[in-house]
């Protein structure tokens, strides 16, 4: 090669590679520009002084009446165009019943943050995902199906699936400790399945752990990209292996979903009497075409069941821990239980789960303590008042229910198991919104009512059958947060026969 040749390639060389330089510099300033508001500097009410990382950003934890002086600062700062355009997004963390109450009910505050949207992989444009006039129309076609209406029909199946439940664990009687979860998160899954399809997958058979297994890496995944920064360019996300197994396991999902419909449809003729949500979607749909025009009611199921199957899950794993590690408390709900069903769980009614009252505070105690999701965030479509400030449009908040929920100011106890809590006459004279499980407004919870049905059937039919004991205390369990908030040591408890 002579040396003009040389010259030639090596300048080619240099052009490639500085064009190259300047394309990915010009990408990452792109996507930081498109994306500059996910990057958070934040300031959280009632705490001490201190600088903590919550996700992708700084959140300044400061004393409120310190805060509030600052505020009309920040608020003015934030007001003006260069700040608003170029600096990060503006995080307020609320932490107190009052302010909560005050965004709950304001109609700016019913939009999902940007964050959400890494929930698109999964459950596509649905309740999660979408903001609006499409959220509303969404939830005017799904929420119907979860009203106490239906709730007998799905009872049903509940009930089937909790006597094979019992069968499962009967084997596990007298044994050493064992982790709870894992025999609930079955059941859950052929009730969720099974009410959102018509289809019992038969996951208590173990025909549903692998699938089991790849959820909880899809959950821990779309959980560890809202939390962390580097992970949030799509460009580079879906080029990892981390973007390729997400990619696959949402496939995965909604294959499953899709197979249950089919299979459904085959044994239609066999049992035609339950009506599954599905079908229920699907007929609404074909009669309001234009209202509920939605391509993919996929996106509803797999919406329903992963806002279903590891709450319940969950919380019904809290409950029979905390029973077995509360004899007294687990001896007041079995008596009720005699005294309201008795044995006879074949005509069991959703009007009677409702009437086991003990239970109820017992379910609430647990959800107070371990809100699943622990705290929400919104985004302001107008300034919202909060009396003392204005917190300007386009502002994040995030609502601290755990922090309300274990404040001293409304719970007696607030860091026991004390189911009486919610004696009628505490409750009553609570701030309403010092207990947000469920959330509170147009966008809570629409499946809070089919949630109480499933963990109190489920705990009705294994206390009527075993005695549980689990060691410790409930300021000995340990809790991680992941999309749920779990114990890090398990649900561990042990069996005898009643
Ligand atoms: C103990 C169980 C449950 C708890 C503690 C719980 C809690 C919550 C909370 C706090 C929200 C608000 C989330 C936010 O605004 O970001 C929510 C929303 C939602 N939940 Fe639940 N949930 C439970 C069970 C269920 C069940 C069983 C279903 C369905 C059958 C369900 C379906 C949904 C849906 C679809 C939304 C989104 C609503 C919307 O944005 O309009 N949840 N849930």
């Amino acid at each position: 090669m002579d040396s003009r040749m040389q010259y030639f390639l090596v300048q080619m060389w240099n052009v490639f590679w500085y064009t190259s330089v300047v394309f990915i510099v010009l990408l990452i300033v792109k996507y930081f520009w498109q994306r500059r508001k996910l990057y958070w500097l934040g300031y959280c009410l009632d705490g001490p002084p201190t600088v903590f990382l919550l996700g992708n950003g700084l959140i300044f934890n400061c004393k409120e009446e310190v805060l509030f002086q600052k505020m009309s600062n920040i608020v003015d700062t934030y007001s003006s165009p260069a700040r608003f355009w170029l600096g990060p997004k503006l995080v307020i963390v609320l932490k107190t019943a009052s302010d909560i109450e005050k965004v709950l009910t304001s109609p700016y505050a019913n939009d999902k943050d940007d964050i959400y949207r890494f929930l698109k992989v999964f459950n596509g444009l649905s309740l999660f995902t979408t903001n609006g006039t499409m959220w509303k129309r969404h939830r005017r076609h799904v929420t119907p199906f979860l009203g106490r209406k239906y709730m007998d029909s799905y009872l049903e199946r509940m009930k089937k699936n909790c006597i094979k439940l019992v069968e499962k664990l009967d084997n596990l009687v007298d044994k050493d400790d064992f982790d709870i979860d894992h025999s609930l998160r079955r059941c859950y899954n052929d009730i969720v399945t099974e009410t959102l399809t018509g289809h019992n997958p038969a996951a208590q058979e173990g025909y549903l752990d692998y699938f089991i297994a790849l959820l909880h890496e899809g959950y821990v995944l779309v959980h560890a990209r809202m939390m962390k920064i580097w992970l949030h360019p799509d460009f580079l996300f879906d080029r990892s292996s981390n973007g390729h197994r997400q990619k696959f396991i949402s496939n995965e999902v909604r294959e499953f979903f899709k197979k249950s419909i089919h299979a459904n449809k085959e044994n239609a003729k066999r049992d035609n009497e339950f009506v599954s949500i599905y079908e229920n979607l699907l007929q609404a749909q074909e009669k309001n075409n234009v209202i509920y025009k939605n391509d993919n009611l996929i996106d509803h199921l797999v919406t329903l069941f992963s806002a279903s199957e590891d709450t319940t899950t969950t919380i019904c794993s809290f409950l029979l821990v905390l029973l077995g590690m509360y004899p007294d408390v687990q001896n007041r709900v079995v008596q009720e239980i005699k005294d309201v069903i008795d044995e006879d769980i074949e005509n069991l009614t959703f009007k009677q789960l409702t009437e086991l009252k003990y239970l109820d505070m017992c379910v609430k105690e647990v959800i107070r303590l371990f809100p699943i999701g622990p705290y929400i965030l919104r985004k302001l479509s107008a300034d919202v008042n909060l009396g003392k400030v204005v917190l300007p449009k386009d502002t994040t908040v995030v609502l601290s229910f755990y922090s309300v929920q274990r404040s001293k100011e409304h719970w007696q106890k607030p860091n026991e198991f004390y189911p009486e809590h919610f004696l009628p006459e505490y409750a009553s004279l609570r701030h309403p919104y010092a207990f947000l499980p469920f959330s509170a407004g147009p966008r809570s919870c629409p499946g809070q009512i089919f949630a109480y049905a499933a963990i109190k059937i489920v705990t009705v039919m294994v206390l009527q059958s075993f005695i549980i004991t689990s060691k410790g205390k409930l300021k000995d369990i340990k809790v991680k947060g992941d999309i749920s908030i779990r114990p890090i040591d398990g649900f561990n408890l042990k069996l005898r026969r009643r």
